[in-house]
């Protein structure tokens, strides 16, 4: 069993067990549900910068990265940044998140936020809406054609974009579809960790350019960003390069400010 293949398999017991405690019509009388929509492709399209940061406390990969920094500071840090969007991981078991760290990132900035988790089911859906999301991702390595299909269509429906976050060309390949948004190259493969920006450079022409392409994790400097440019990504997923730091947003900032001169 690879690491990927625990995370789904507690990924389904804790779904279930949530369907039991929070019934779907108690998500969907959350505040949240009504509010203004943040489209993330708008604002990568409109910077030139087109950083997504992530809050990340520790991961399978790494262990921890950071347990000191609160989401409350890093959402009004990465805000204060200028960085496009804010991704947050809620997974408990694994990433050391939760839905709560959603719910205080959207209290506390304006930016669009991405749900970062694995999303096997509609009901992951309405909790990222219910919790402040605007943005989910899906990960083609752990779903079926027809579950993308099906899972990025609800998120339409809710009014949520949607990141497809593939890492070969197989996956590539059955995800394309029009319901999706952006597509993420993980430069990470989730099954062995193994880390090489070659990833983003090899499938850049194999995404047509009616999507917006993001790289991401692995990311560190500013020289990274300069080349996968030249391959026409517009985003760039950061995690870990900002949160081992003890001020993510200030790390943030100075990164945006150097790529800009
Ligand atoms: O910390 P990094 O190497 O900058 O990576 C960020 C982000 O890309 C990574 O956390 C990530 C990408 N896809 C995922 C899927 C699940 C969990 C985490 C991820």
């Amino acid at each position: 069993m690879t690491i990927l293949d625990k995370i789904i398999f507690d990924k389904h017991k804790e779904v279930a067990l949530k369907k039991q405690l929070i019934p779907v019509k108690q998500l969907e009388a959350s505040v949240l549900f009504s509010r203004n929509t943040l489209s993330v492709t708008q604002r990568i399209k409109e910077s030139d910068t087109g950083i997504i940061a992530e809050y990340k406390r520790r991961s399978p990969s790494k262990d921890t990265i950071n347990n000191a920094l609160n989401v409350y500071d890093v959402a009004q840090g990465y805000e204060q940044a200028g960085v496009c969007a804010m991704s947050v991981l809620t997974d408990g078991k694994y990433f050391g998140g939760s839905l709560d760290d959603l719910l205080l990132a959207r209290a506390n900035c304006q930016l669009p936020l991405l749900r970062k988790d694995f999303v096997i089911d509609p009901y992951q859906i309405l909790e990222a809406k219910a919790y402040g999301a605007n943005i989910i991702l899906l990960i083609a390595a752990v779903l079926s054609k027809d579950d993308i299909t099906n899972l990025s269509k609800f998120a339409k429906s809710l009014d949520l974009e949607v990141l497809l976050e593939v890492h070969n060309l197989d996956e590539l390949h059955k995800s394309i579809m029009p319901s999706l948004d952006l597509i993420g190259v993980n430069n990470r493969n989730l099954k062995t960790f193994e880390v090489s920006l070659n990833t983003s450079k090899e499938l850049s022409t194999e995404i047509p350019d009616d999507f917006v392409k993001i790289s991401e994790s692995g990311i560190s400097n500013i020289e990274a960003i300069k080349e996968l440019k030249t391959y026409g990504y517009q985003g760039f997923l950061i995690g870990e390069n900002f949160m081992k730091t003890n001020d993510a947003g200030e790390s943030a900032a100075t990164f945006i400010k150097n790529l800009k001169s």
